[in-house]
């Protein structure tokens, strides 16, 4: 386990162990652990309990003088009707499913009691393994969706970069500039404005008037990416859109974040590469089974995430869920407070 080297204080850990290792107890070395270390306290612990963190709550109050994002108590279930992917099998087959399966409606809790608040200058990692509810609390800042229950705040909307973003297959790479700016509010004499800007950006000039079911999905990428940030947007949602890019990119993206958190912006970025999330982020954000597990300075919450993923995927789902557990116990559970009369916009 790597000790943090940036000043970054977390937000959301407690006391002297929230950074590091000291003071938690619980350190293991996995080949000890493995070989039946204490199984009967590690039976108490089922994936799906409480919390089991007992700390006080930490008042967070919203200044709303630097506020971007404000996350209170948000959870989000999903209702999904068991019997809708049957209507495209025959009636038979159809009403084997129904009968084998049940119909009617089922519950899927992606995110549980969220609160976290997210300042100007800001770039929150947000990272988790497969499912764990990352895109659903993108969805939520957008206003996409609504919480279940809890409320989601943004002082503006929050313009999302996803690997979907909608670009035109048929049309050149030029042509998607355009219409791009236009889609996202600006003038054409804007958008002829930001037109170079773009393209430098995107690293595109060669491939400009090739139609973009030509383009690869890296390329096609970084176009998306250049084109929603050339709007200087107040708060950037990027899911998983980095990913595909070279080094060369990635530099360039990175330059590009810089000016977009310096201009009072805030960025989230949703990503499975540690490396890039470690490069970019001021701040990370842990999600896991719906849960925030941590909060906080990047080395150090990285460093946690790699951890219970190399136990999960060499099979080791003990010595994970002690990981997932002392992590779980740092985090401190965040009240956020609002000034009278000084809310953000609801997001959506
Ligand atoms: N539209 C939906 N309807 C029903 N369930 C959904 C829907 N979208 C997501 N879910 C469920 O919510 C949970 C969280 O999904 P989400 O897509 O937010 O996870 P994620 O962390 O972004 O995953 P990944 O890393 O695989 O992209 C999962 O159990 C998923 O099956």
């Amino acid at each position: 386990m790597s000790t943090p080297t940036s000043p970054y204080t977390p937000r959301r850990a407690n006391g002297p162990a929230r950074n590091g290792t000291a003071g938690d107890g619980l350190d293991l070395d996995p080949e000890v652990f493995d070989d039946g270390f204490g199984f009967d306290q590690i039976q108490e612990i089922a994936w799906d309990d409480q919390p089991l963190t007992q700390n006080a709550p930490q008042v967070e109050t919203v200044d709303p003088d630097k506020v971007s994002v404000a996350v209170d108590n948000a959870s989000k279930i999903y209702r999904i009707r068991s019997g809708t992917e049957h209507k495209n099998s025959t009636k038979r087959v159809g009403r084997h499913l129904q009968r084998a399966l049940g119909s009617g409606w089922s519950e899927i809790p992606a995110l549980n009691e969220l609160s976290f608040v997210v300042n100007r200058g800001e770039t929150v990692g947000v990272i988790g393994t497969n499912g764990s509810g990352k895109s659903t609390l993108m969805k939520l800042l957008t206003g996409k969706i609504r919480p279940t229950s809890g409320e989601v705040f943004a002082t503006s909307t929050p313009v999302m970069l996803g690997v979907n973003a909608a670009l035109v297959r048929e049309i050149s790479g030029r042509e998607n500039i355009k219409l791009g700016c236009l889609a996202m509010g600006l003038s054409p004499k804007e958008a002829q404005k930001k037109f170079d800007m773009i393209v430098e950006i995107s690293g595109l000039h060669e491939a400009l008037d090739r139609p973009l079911k030509a383009y690869s999905s890296g390329m096609a990428s970084r176009l998306q990416f250049a084109i929603a940030t050339s709007v200087d947007p107040d708060i950037l949602l990027i899911d998983e859109a980095l990913n595909t890019g070279d080094a060369q990119f990635r530099s360039r993206t990175k330059k590009r974040l810089d000016e977009v958190r310096a201009q009072a912006g805030c960025v989230f970025l949703v990503s499975h590469s540690l490396g890039t999330i470690k490069q970019m982020c001021t701040r990370v954000i842990w999600i896991e089974q719906g849960r925030m597990l941590a909060d906080g300075d990047p080395e150090w919450v990285c460093s946690q995430y790699q951890e219970y993923t190399d136990h999960k995927s060499n099979g080791r789902m003990r010595a994970a869920q002690i990981v997932y557990d002392r992590t779980q116990l740092k985090l401190s559970p965040v009240q956020v407070e609002f000034i009278d009369g000084t809310r953000p916009t609801k997001a959506g």
